[in-house]
C-alpha cells in the first residue's frame, strides 16, 4: 500500500564560514520501507533521531530532498494540486497532543465530519448521522456531540480525533505519539481501539513512538531509527525476543519492562545522539557501539536482509558479504520466502 524508496530530508540552516560551507540538519537519510494493508508499522528511536519528519514527509507536509513515496503504486510527488486534495483523504494522520490539533471553538460532532465536509456540503440531519456513527466507532457516547474539546477528557479527545481522522475512510493512518500524552490505562485503551479498528476495516498505521512497551503491543513490525536512518526494521516479536543490532538491543535493554525471559544488554549504552549537523563518519552510532570495528568508523554499512525477513544495517552483527550481489540475491529469496501475513518486505 505504501512504499518509501531512499527517502532524505535534509534543512538547510544557512551559516558555515563565508557561507561556503552550509550547515544542514541531515534529519533523515536514505530510508525506505513499506507497508502492507491492515498492517502496522512502527517507528522506533530516540528523540530527534528523525521519526516525526518521516512522518512529515508521508503527508506531504515537507517535500524530500531525494527519494520517493508511492502511495498504492503513485507517487506523491507527482501530483498536482487538485489530485494532491483527493489523495488526502487516503491518508490521515492524530498527533501526540490532540488538544492542540482540536479547533477549540468547534464541537466534537463539527470537528469530526469538517474533513467530509471540505468535499460534499452535508445538510443537518447527515451531519448528525455521521458524528453519531463516528462516536460509536470510537466508543465515545453520542451525547458528547455537541460538547468542545475543553469540556473532554484527554482520552475522549484523542478518541475525537481517531474519529476525525477516520471520517474520510483513509487507508493508511500515521500516527505521531499518538498515545504518549496519555495515562497507561487510557493508552491501553486506545491501543486496543486501533487494533480493532484495523481488524474491522483493514486499516493500515504508521506508527511513531518513542515507548518500546507501547510498540510491542501494537506493531507487526518495527523500523528503529538511529540518526536519520534505519537501522534495525524486524518483525515485532522477533525484534523484542532477539534484537540484531546493537543500538536496537540497547534501546531495549534500556526500556522499563519487566520481562526476565527477555534478551537484555547488561548496560545500555552510554553517551548521546550525536548532532545531525555533523553526523559521526560511516555508522553513525559507532561511537557509542561497544562493538564498533574500523570498518564503522569508515564505511556507511548496508542494509543486508536477514534470513528471518529483518534487514540490519551493522558491519558486526549482519556483514555484507565481499560480493554484495550475491549476497543481495540471497537474501531476498529468503526475505521473499517469509514474507508473513502481511505481504509486506523492505
Ligand atoms: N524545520 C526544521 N528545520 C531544521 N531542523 C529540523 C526541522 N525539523 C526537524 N529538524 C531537526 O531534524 C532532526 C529530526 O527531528 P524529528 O522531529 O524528525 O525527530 P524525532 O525523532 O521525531 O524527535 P522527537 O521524538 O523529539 O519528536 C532533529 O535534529 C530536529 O532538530
Amino acid at each position: 500500500m505504501l512504499k518509501v524508496e531512499k527517502l532524505v530530508k535534509h534543512y538547510p540552516l544557512g551559516g558555515g564560514i563565508f557561507n561556503r560551507d552550509p550547515l544542514v540538519v541531515r534529519a533523515v537519510e536514505d530510508v525506505s520501507f513499506s507497508v502492507g494493508a491492515g498492517e502496522t508499522l512502527c517507528i522506533v528511536g530516540e528523540s530527534g533521531c528523525g521519526k516525526s519528519t518521516v512522518a512529515r514527509l508521508l503527508m506531504r507536509l515537507v517535500d524530500p530532498t531525494n527519494g520517493r513515496v508511492l502511495l498504492e503504486g503513485t507517487d506523491i510527488a507527482s501530483l498536482k494540486k487538485n489530485e494532491l486534495r483527493n489523495w488526502r483523504r487516503r491518508m490521515q494522520m492524530v498527533f501526540q497532543d490532540p488538544y492542540s490539533s482540536l479547533n477549540p471553538r468547534l464541537t466534537a460532532a463539527q470537528i469530526i465530519t469538517e474533513p467530509v465536509e471540505n468535499f460534499e456540503r452535508l445538510g443537518h440531519r447527515k451531519r448528525q448521522a455521521l458524528a453519531a456513527e463516528l462516536l460509536q466507532k470510537v466508543g465515545l457516547a453520542p451525547e458528547i456531540m455537541h460538547r468542545l474539546p475543553s469540556e473532554l477528557s484527554g482520552g475522549q479527545r484523542q478518541r475525537l480525533a481517531i474519529a476525525r481522522a477516520l471520517s474520510l475512510k483513509p487507508s493508511i493512518i500515521i500516527a505521531d505519539e499518538a498515545v504518549s500524552a496519555l495515562d497507561v490505562s487510557v493508552q491501553a485503551q486506545i491501543l486496543n481501539l486501533l487494533m480493532d479498528l484495523q481488524e474491522q476495516t483493514g486499516i493500515a498505521f504508521v506508527f511513531i513512538s518513542h515507548d518500546l512497551g507501547v510498540v510491542e503491543h501494537i506493531g507487526h513490525r518495527v523500523a528503529v531509527m538511529y540518526l536519520g536512518r534505519i537501522v534495525e526494521l524486524a518483525p515485532c516479536e522477533a525484534l523484542f525476543t532477539k534484537p540484531v543490532h546493537p543500538y536496537t538491543e540497547a534501546l531495549i535493554a534500556a526500556a522499563p519492562v519487566p520481562d526476565p525471559t527477555r534478551v537484555r544488554l547488561e548496560a545500555p549504552v552510554e553517551g548521546e545522539v550525536p548532532s545531525p549537523i555533523n553526523p559521526p563518519s560511516g555508522c553513525a552510532f559507532h561511537p557509542r557501539c561497544p562493538f564498533a570495528v574500523e570498518r564503522c568508523r569508515t564505511t556507511v554499512p548496508p542494509s543486508v536482509p536477514m534470513a528471518d525477513g529483518r534487514v540490519v544495517a551493522c558491519h558486526v552483527r549482519a556483514p555484507s558479504a565481499e560480493f554484495p550481489g550475491r549476497q543481495e540475491m540471497a537474501g531476498s529469496a529468503q526475505l521473499a520466502s517469509v514474507a508473513g501475513p502481511h505481504g509486506s518486505v523492505l
